[in-house]
């Protein structure tokens, strides 16, 4: 994957119809995937409370995603995903604090950064791709996971990747449009599979993150000193 790209998403709880319901909109089922997810943070989850969240996904490495540019409202969500692992190293850097690590490894500044595992779960894929358009109409192109993790909760997602911030709103359009077709209620969210295990394996933690999400607003001006470098 190119660094930097952004993902517009927005999670549903599929029902059993759901596939068929893809079928009948022209998707196809491109592949089916079974992977491990590691999380990693500090002891007091400084990394999800500033909104970002680090991972090592088995056979395909690191990834942090941080937050977009805030502003569209909605059922959505939309993140950076960071891949390279020096870009990766300096935004924990910047988000922890720290200085003067280098931007070697990940893997080299677990340790020195007090980043441990938080938590790791195993999920089913099938990945199905769309192109809901007619022949002229742009990128991007729409992709549907429908995801079961090993603790027994299922979501899915309808998700785009674009490059940049102009892109982001056609995403979401297009989003919108295919969670409606697949019978997604308007204002439906769902939780995303970390947060659902939390939850259940790691109930301090769980609360401790809504406690910051409910005391916290996400800021409205486009100089965020939060925001992902790159
Ligand atoms: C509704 C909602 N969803 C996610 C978040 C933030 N968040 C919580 S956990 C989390 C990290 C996991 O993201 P998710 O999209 O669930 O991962 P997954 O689908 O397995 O990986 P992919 O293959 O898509 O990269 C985020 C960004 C939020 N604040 N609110
Ligand atoms: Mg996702």
């Amino acid at each position: 994957m190119a660094q930097g790209l952004i993902e517009v998403e927005r999670k549903f709880l599929p029902g059993p119809g759901t596939e068929e319901r893809l079928q009948e909109l022209g998707g196809t089922l491109e592949y089916r995937v079974t992977f491990r997810d590691t999380y990693y943070d500090t002891s007091e989850l400084s990394l999800m409370q500033a909104d970002h969240w680090l991972r090592r996904r088995e056979d395909s490495g690191w990834e942090l995603k941080c937050p977009g540019a805030a502003g569209v409202l909605g059922p959505h969500t939309e993140y950076k995903e960071l891949t390279a692992e020096p870009t990766i190293v300096a935004q924990l850097c910047k988000v922890l604090g720290a200085d003067g690590l280098g931007a070697g490894d990940v893997a080299a500044v677990l340790g020195p950064l007090g980043l441990q595992e938080v938590a790791s779960f195993v999920t089913k894929r099938s990945a199905w791709k769309l192109v809901l358009l007619e022949a002229d109409e742009e990128e991007p192109q729409l992709r549907v996971d429908l995801d079961t993790a090993d603790f027994g909760y299922a979501v899915g997602e309808v998700e785009a990747l674009v490059h940049e911030e102009a892109e982001v709103p056609t995403a979401l359009e297009k989003i919108h449009r295919l969670s409606s077709m697949l019978g997604v209620p308007a204002q439906e969210t769902a939780p995303a599979k970390l947060i659902v295990y939390l939850q259940r394996f790691r109930p301090q933690d769980y609360q401790r993150l809504l406690e910051v999400n409910s005391s916290r607003e996400r800021p409205q001006e486009t100089e965020d000193p939060d925001h992902c470098l790159g």
